[in-house]
């Protein structure tokens, strides 16, 4: 693109997103992906259950169509029921004080519940007079979690230069997850990106070093990821499960999942990662003055479903590689 083609054409992020394709939006290609509502998918990755309620009257007005694997009852059951159904007041009650109205789509709220079928984690947002529930399986209390994390933040506190950080990065994120590929990638002033470092098995190729467009990671995606700050997609194949309704029947329009750990990924986001043999990725941002600086990307060659705990771990992880760089950057750049 010549520079003054770019000047011609505003900014995506500042250009009208197209209405979600399921509701009558054009079809998402090549050429429009940067106008994509990501935030609107209108279902969900069928690894856990989401459903919706009023945040006031606590009545469920949207439940995804796999929601009795994962809580037992079907959405017929559950539409138009209290959230008691599923929750007792002793459960409910801190997710209330933790989400009062006003709350951003990105603070949540977990707790590992202990039900009949064994534990199960549940995150919650407000995204205006909804709340938003997320119910997936959770297997017993991680000991190595919080050894493991301890262990990454010492590696990270002690790495004596930016490159050196992005090293200890990329392993103490392997080690935590298991993922075959780990990578940092560093965003260019025109948001195009490189990847500074990687921890991969040895069947792989490398992309050390190499750069990608602005186009693989389109403005709107960019923005979200500055609020939200883990994403995972378990399984490149695996079917999403639609909302039921698809719309809050309150409204009449389609509910944000901006905020949601199962929210749907975008198709073409899909169709890439298949393109590069990749199965299941998650991505946590690194945020340095507000800005995206950054991603920590990962990759396997299977679905890998990473339990909410350990997401937990890599928030954290990657909140505090967020204040190293920042930290590191300004002494390399104090050092000329
Ligand atoms: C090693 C290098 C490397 C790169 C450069 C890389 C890219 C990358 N794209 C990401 C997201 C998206 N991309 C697109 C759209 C398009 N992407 C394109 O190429 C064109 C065809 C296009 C439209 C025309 C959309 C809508 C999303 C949002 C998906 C969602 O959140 O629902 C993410 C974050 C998600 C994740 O962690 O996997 C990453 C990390 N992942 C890597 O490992």
């Amino acid at each position: 693109m010549t520079g003054d083609a770019r000047m011609a054409r505003p900014e995506a992020a500042e250009r009208e997103l197209l209405p979600p394709t399921y509701l009558g939006g054009p079809a998402i290609t090549t050429d429009n992906c940067e106008r994509e509502p990501i935030h609107l998918p209108g279902s969900v990755q069928p690894h856990g259950a989401l459903l919706t309620a009023d945040a006031n009257t606590h009545l469920i007005l949207q439940v995804s169509a796999g929601a009795e694997g994962h809580l037992g009852q079907p959405p017929a059951a559950l539409l138009g029921r209290p959230l008691s159904v599923l929750l007792p007041g002793s459960d409910l009650a801190p997710l209330l004080a933790a989400l009062p109205p006003g709350s951003p789509d990105h603070r949540q709220y977990r707790a590992v519940l202990a039900q009949s079928g064994g534990n199960v984690a549940l995150t919650c947002h407000r995204a205006g007079d909804l709340l938003v529930l997320e119910f997936e399986a959770n297997g017993p209390p991680q000991q190595s979690g919080p050894q493991a994390l301890r262990n990454a933040v010492f590696a990270l506190e002690s790495a004596p230069t930016l490159a050196e950080l992005t090293w200890v990065a990329v392993q103490a994120v392997r080690e935590l997850t298991g993922f075959d590929r780990v990578m940092i990638y560093r965003f260019a002033q025109d948001a195009s990106g490189e990847v500074l470092a990687e921890a991969r098995s040895e069947h792989l190729g490398s992309f050390l070093g190499h750069r990608f467009p602005e186009s693989d990671i389109p403005a709107q995606a960019r923005a979200l990821y500055v609020r939200h700050l883990l994403r995972l997609t378990a399984d490149t194949e695996a079917v999403p499960d639609v909302l039921e309704p698809r719309l809050n029947p309150q409204t009449g329009t389609p509910t944000p999942l901006g905020g949601a750990v199962l929210r749907a990924t975008s198709p073409m986001h899909l169709q890439y990662l298949r393109n590069m043999g990749v199965r299941s990725s998650l991505s946590v941002s690194i945020v340095v003055d507000g800005q995206l600086w950054g991603l920590i990307s990962c990759h396997h060659g299977a679905a890998h479903v990473v339990e909410p705990e350990t997401r937990t771990a890599l928030e954290y992880l990657g909140r505090l590689l967020s204040l190293q760089v920042q930290v590191k950057e300004r002494a390399d750049t104090d050092a000329f």
